[in-house]
């Protein structure tokens, strides 16, 4: 069975907005709504989740019910950190296949949730990367810094696939400051990451800008 975890227990404060940024409108409708028809878009029966603060639970329902929203989905409670509401989530993931997914990343295409997730049945960890097209300089101090060789980088993108079990396993480490993502945390397990090409649309929504982006890449 596949599952979904979608996390938007997040607080936004980059967004600097009244109210968390996955529930901020893109394109006419809630962003959390979009990335929710995301996965379901791709699998009718795939296991949604989502993992959000106990204080938006009410705003949520109400949104929901005002937009007349009917994708089934299940809610946990956010924690501290996405590491904290990713664990919430998996303890409703039994056996099968599970992405992790940020509530904040609503254009990603049904085709790369297929690439993902058929490559986690290879692959048990999959991710997907899409190159740096800027120079790149490490910064060292205040002042100073030095180029770095680009080509070494990836940037990571969600959905994060992994066989349920190996992320369940993951998941039972201590939090670290260094678990920014799913990978980081399974990497840590022990277990190698399969990369795979995401997309230059599959946008994290953080700043004002990146509504407007979204609003291009809708074609609104
Ligand atoms: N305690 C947390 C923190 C983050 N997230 C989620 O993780 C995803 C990626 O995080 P980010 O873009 O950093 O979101 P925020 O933490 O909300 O943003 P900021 O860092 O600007 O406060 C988002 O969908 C966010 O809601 C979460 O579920 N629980
Ligand atoms: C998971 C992630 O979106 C992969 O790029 C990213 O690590 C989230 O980072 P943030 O620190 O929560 O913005």
């Amino acid at each position: 069975m596949n599952n979904v975890i979608i996390v938007a227990g997040g607080k936004g404060l980059r967004m600097g907005s009244e109210l968390p940024k996955q529930f901020l409108n893109v394109g006419g409708k809630p962003v959390l709504m979009r990335t929710i028809e995301a996965f379901y878009n791709f699998d009718k029966s795939i296991r949604i989740i989502v993992a959000l603060s106990a204080s938006y639970r009410e705003h949520w329902s109400k949104l929901c019910k005002g937009y007349g929203f009917s994708v089934y989905h299940e809610v946990v409670d956010g924690g501290e950190t996405r590491f904290h509401s990713v664990k919430n989530g998996l303890e409703l993931v039994g056996e099968g296949w599970v992405a992790v997914h940020d509530a904040v990343r609503p254009f990603a295409s049904v085709s790369l949730l297929k690439t993902c997730f058929d490559a986690a049945k290879e692959y048990k960890a999959v991710i997907p990367v899409i190159d740096v097209t800027d120079s790149l300089r490490e910064i060292d101090g205040e002042n100073d810094s030095k180029i770095v060789d680009r080509s070494k980088y990836r940037m990571v993108q969600t959905p994060q696939v992994f066989e349920s079990v190996l992320l369940k396993k993951a998941y039972d480490a201590d939090f670290s400051e260094y678990f920014t993502d799913d990978s980081s945390v399974v990497e840590a397990y022990g277990h190698a990451i399969h990369l795979v090409e995401g997309e230059r649309t599959n946008i994290k929504i953080t700043t004002p800008f990146d509504l407007d982006l979204g609003e291009v890449i809708l074609g609104k």
